[in-house]
């Protein structure tokens, strides 16, 4: 089973060329992102797909999974390691049956424990949380407290991603409060020097090793 914890990098709106993106990624990587979810809300289908494909195979060659945003359809065509749900994306439990029972299937939980309890009981495979602080990416998320992230690491087995407007500076206070993974976007995509982006928040966990 795949060992969720450490820098949990989140691709932005892009319309850069699929080998550009994954060479961005491939960076990341390189700093010490530990998962990477493919998220892009405003390409078309054909760039979704060649995207998609481009960083998976940067992610096998450095044996991170790479997850899917929304789109289980994609992550089955391509043979990604999983797909991140939120309230409007689908069943968990239909994406555990089409992907099958190793693949990583992460669910949105907001502000929300009930959320994360049922997520568990469905076979999710982490609940995430968030936004935690103003957030670039999605300037309308709800806001979550620090407390939801103790509460889940003290009463569920799955563990707990973070999200939304996460920095450096500000992400041992998540991981101090029980977060096993911090998602990023801005704070890694928006520095000119990514793998050194990536490794400020990799060295916030104890084993944050850059690959
Ligand atoms: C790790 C992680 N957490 C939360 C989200 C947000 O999912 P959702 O609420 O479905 O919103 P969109 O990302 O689809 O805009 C996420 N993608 N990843
Ligand atoms: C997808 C999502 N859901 C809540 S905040 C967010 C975006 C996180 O991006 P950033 O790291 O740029 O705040
Ligand atoms: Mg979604």
């Amino acid at each position: 089973m795949t060992h969720l914890d450490g820098l949990y990098l989140i691709t932005p709106d892009t319309a850069a060329p699929h080998d550009a993106l994954a060479e961005q990624v491939a960076r990341a990587i390189s700093g010490g992102a530990r998962l990477v979810q493919y998220r892009n809300k405003g390409a078309g289908r054909q760039l979704r797909r060649d995207q998609a494909i481009a960083l998976l195979g940067v992610c096998r060659a450095a044996g991170v999974p790479l997850v899917i945003n929304d789109d289980v359809v994609l992550a089955a065509e391509i043979g990604a390691d999983g797909v991140h749900l939120g309230r409007d994306d689908g069943d968990p439990v239909a994406a555990r049956r089409r992907l099958g029972a190793d693949a990583i299937i992460g669910v949105s939980c907001y502000d929300d424990m009930d959320l994360a309890q049922a997520a568990e009981r469905t076979g999710a495979s982490y609940v995430a949380f968030g936004s935690f602080f103003p957030s670039a990416t999605k300037p309308h998320a709800v806001r979550a407290s620090l407390g939801l992230l103790s509460t889940a690491r003290d009463s569920l087995r799955i563990p707990a991603v973070a999200i939304g407007g996460i920095t450096p500076q500000n992400g041992g206070l998540l991981i101090a409060a029980g977060a096993r993974m911090l998602a990023v976007v801005t704070g890694v995509f928006a520095q000119p020097d990514l793998a050194a982006a990536a490794r400020a928040y990799a060295s916030l966990f104890v084993d944050g090793d850059p690959r």
